[in-house]
């Protein structure tokens, strides 16, 4: 009995030393769980930061690949730009060594006799018309290569009229219209599409508003803008001279005070013109020579002050800022004049004739345009792109460098020109 109790009483000894070296065993557990979970956490930490790390060199790796694409398209914007206003602007070292050169070949020809405005048209009908380059010789090849209309004569209509500088949004107007024009009136040769095509033009071209030089009533002022070499000077002389024999009081301001020889030359025109000019030193401020002629106008009791700008088409906000001053003068001492802006562009230039439009169009509030050298140029649908584009009229043509070389402009002798037909 004793002996049963004493054992009982030892597995019960046991029993409790191996509970007590089983919380030993868990409390080392315990702790070696908590070092693990110390180790794990420290762990996850250090892995957070690296990951941080990475993600923001990651980021800083796109940054600075996405500033770098940014910066390239700028560099090749500006590249474009420099490219546009380079093809745009005329050398004006080259322009200062041989403007007097020029300027004497110039008066050369106009010294030659005079022609009336037949010749005129002849000139732009040569011009326009005179290689196969031209938009009548390509239709005329096109509507000879087609024995029936079908949509591929309109798909190679549509090309010719885009190459031909008329413009993508009119070219489409002039392709829906001819189709209708062709159902409505059951055409069916190809060759009878030219005088639609002649018709839809001229309607285009006379949508926009009466193109006179707007000069009435007086005193009126003409501010004539455009980059160098476009003609403006010449313009000018050729202006003078129309309205001198209109009966006009005429005076030019010699605004364009940055090009060496710009002065000169618009005198030399003034002389041969017959007209007085107002001009200041080279390099002075182009809107103090347009205040001195104003008030030159305005007690000589001038009819028509036409004033010279500045040409220079570095960027947008140089050219804002030189006729911006101009303009504010203008409206500040002579608001009581009849105010024309007129934009001169290079017709030969095409594409880039638009553009400069596009960017005078955002500075000034162009009223017209002279579009020179139509006489030179097989490229003559840039008259009909940059007016219908823009909505400015064309107001004046230049056809060649003499007094009288500039014509009212006219739809339907334009587009008859452009065609290659008598006026
Ligand atoms: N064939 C032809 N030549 C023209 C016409 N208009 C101007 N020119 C010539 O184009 C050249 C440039 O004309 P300018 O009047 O000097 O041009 P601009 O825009 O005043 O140039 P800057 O004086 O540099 O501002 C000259 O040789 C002119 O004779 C035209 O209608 N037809």
């Amino acid at each position: 009995m004793f002996k049963k109790f004493f054992n009982r009483l030892i597995k019960q000894e046991k029993t409790e030393d191996s509970a007590v070296d089983k919380d030993v065993e868990s409390e080392d557990l315990e702790r070696d769980q908590e070092e693990v979970e110390d180790i794990i956490e420290t762990e996850e930490v250090e892995i957070e930061e690296e990951l941080k790390v990475d993600k923001e060199s990651e980021c800083i790796d796109v940054k600075n690949e996405a500033e770098d694409q940014i910066k390239k398209q700028l560099d090749e914007s500006n590249k474009q730009m420099e490219d546009v206003s380079l093809t745009l602007l005329e050398n004006p070292e080259h322009l200062d060594e041989t403007a007097e050169a020029e300027m004497e070949e110039a008066i050369q020809v106009q010294n030659k006799e005079g022609e009336g405005p037949l010749s005129l048209f002849k000139r732009l009908k040569e011009g326009l018309s005179k290689t196969k380059q031209g938009i009548t010789g390509k239709v005329d090849e096109l509507l000879k290569s087609y024995k029936k209309i079908d949509e591929a004569l309109f798909e190679e209509l549509e090309e010719i009229l885009i190459t031909s500088d008329i413009g993508v949004k009119t070219t489409m107007e002039i392709i829906d219209g001819l189709r209708d024009k062709i159902k409505e009136k059951k055409v069916s040769e190809p060759e009878q599409v030219k005088e639609l095509l002649k018709e839809a033009l001229i309607e285009i071209l006379q949508r926009l508003p009466d193109a006179q030089v707007n000069i009435e009533p007086g005193p009126a002022i003409v501010l004539v803008v455009g980059v160098n070499g476009v003609g403006k000077t010449t313009s000018i002389g050729k202006m003078a001279h129309r309205f001198k024999q209109d009966g006009k009081k005429v005076l030019l301001a010699a605004g364009d005070t940055f090009r060496a020889a710009a002065s000169e030359q618009l005198e030399i025109w003034a002389q041969r013109v017959g007209v007085e000019v107002v001009k200041h030193q080279e390099g002075s401020d182009p809107a103090a020579v347009i205040f001195d002629a104003i008030q030159a106008a305005k007690a000589r009791k001038v009819d028509v002050l036409i004033c010279d700008t500045a040409g220079r088409l570095h960027n947008k906000k140089n050219l804002m800022n030189e006729l911006g001053k101009v303009f504010k003068v203008v409206d500040r001492e002579y608001g009581e004049a009849t105010k024309e802006v007129l934009l001169v562009l290079d017709a030969t230039t095409g594409q880039n004739a638009i553009q400069q439009a596009k960017t005078f169009k955002e500075v000034a509030n162009i009223t017209g345009l002279i579009l020179t050298k139509l006489d030179g140029t097989a490229k003559g649908g840039v008259v009909i792109g940059i007016s219908q584009e823009l909505t400015i009229p064309v107001k004046l043509i230049g056809v060649g460098e003499k007094m009288e070389d500039l014509q009212q402009f006219n739809a339907t002798d334009f587009v008859k020109a452009l065609f290659g037909e008598e006026a």
